[in-house]
């Protein structure tokens, strides 16, 4: 009883894109902030595991995502068959400080542990929250629901990373379901110096069975090996398959990547931007073990891939750097498709490409 009361009360006083909003008849009404925002109609925030608050992004024709506002971390991308293709893992524990398993982590401003940073960076594990008045979308695209998230330094912080900075995160779910992860990161420091950085989108994929997974996209590039003291190989073979653990850096990876599972006869492609290496990863039995928040056979329902800006030539790897004022984009977009064609698949990432360009996503 009092719980419904309580949720009444802050139903009706809070603005519709706050945590606890539901969309009812009432906030469909004439002049309600809810219908003077387009882009907003597709999009609700409702409480998540723990009563930690989500986003969640709709399309007509029935793919989904969810984005907690905790890490800015996208948790969940369905298809409109209602097929879940991100992993997230049941040992998951949605419960700050740890990171969420699985999903799409931000790592930022640090990748792995190369800096004096928590491993991955801080943006993972911080309360991100939400631009109501975005940079508007073009006018020809005006069914994508789509979502700014807005991260800026604490005071905490600044200390342990004294750069002012502005991180905005926008998700959009198309209307053929495709998602996209567009990071603009602004030097907002008043003190006119430039700050260094390295970024992933840190990628689980869903997949039926790890052994039944191809990548395609990545043969002949040389890597940087993890599992072999980060030395240079150069990759032989058609595509990538999996029998082990895995932990490879492709650098100057093209900005399409393909993966195929055979066994859901599912095809998912990668585009990146401004993002030169991916990363393969999967920790397989020993390492799976050795996670408390991962179960012990989950490496075999995840494949993951990274998107990142770190360029890692044997241990001189680059910072991004930004000057004052300057903004850089990274972004991300993911398309699934049914059938191991990948011509098929190439032309519906080309459909994807013009009906996302980068100007298109910032509305200029
Ligand atoms: O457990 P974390 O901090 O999320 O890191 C997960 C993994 O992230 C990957 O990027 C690294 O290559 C692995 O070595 C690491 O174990």
């Amino acid at each position: 009883m009092q719980g419904i009361e309580t949720k009444k009360k802050e139903t009706s006083s809070r603005h519709p894109l706050s945590p606890g909003y539901e969309t009812t008849s009432t906030s469909k009404q004439k002049g309600h902030p809810l219908n003077l925002i387009h882009q907003f109609q597709n999009v609700e925030v409702v409480k998540g595991i723990n009563g930690l608050d989500k986003v969640v992004l709709r399309q007509i024709r029935g793919s989904s995502a969810e984005i907690y506002l905790y890490g800015g971390h996208v948790t969940s991308w369905k298809n409109d068959r209602g097929e879940q293709l991100l992993f997230v893992s049941n040992k998951a524990t949605f419960k700050p400080p740890k990171a969420i398993r699985g999903g799409i982590p931000i790592c930022f401003p640090q990748f792995s542990d190369f800096g004096s940073l928590e491993k991955h960076g801080f943006a993972r594990n911080r309360m991100w929250s939400i631009d109501t008045n975005p940079p508007p979308f073009s006018t020809n695209s005006p069914n994508k629901a789509s979502i700014d998230l807005i991260l800026k330094p604490s005071k905490e912080d600044l200390k342990i990373f004294p750069h002012s900075f502005e991180f905005r995160l926008r998700v959009t779910l198309a209307p053929g379901g495709e998602l996209t992860l567009t990071s603009r990161i602004r030097n907002a420091n008043s003190d006119r110096k430039p700050f260094k950085f390295t970024f992933a989108y840190h990628t689980y994929f869903s997949v039926s069975d790890i052994s039944e997974v191809r990548v395609e996209g990545l043969e002949t590039l040389d890597y940087l090996d993890n599992m072999h003291k980060k030395n240079r190989f150069t990759e032989q073979g058609d595509a990538l398959t999996f029998e082990s653990e895995v932990d490879k850096v492709y650098l100057s990876s093209p900005t399409e990547i393909a993966f195929l599972d055979h066994e859901k006869k599912r095809t998912i492609l990668i585009r990146k931007n401004g993002l030169p290496d991916a990363v393969v990863w999967n920790p397989w039995d020993k390492k799976s073990k050795a996670m408390a928040d991962f179960g012990d056979y989950e490496y075999k329902l995840t494949l993951i891939l990274l998107s990142r800006w770190y360029l890692n030539y044997h241990h001189n790897y680059l910072w991004l750097v930004l000057m004052p004022g300057g903004v850089t984009d990274m972004w991300l977009g993911c398309n699934a498709a049914f059938g191991l064609n990948l011509f098929l698949c190439q032309l519906s990432l080309y459909i994807f490409i013009f009906g996302a360009t980068e100007d298109e996503l910032w509305g200029v």
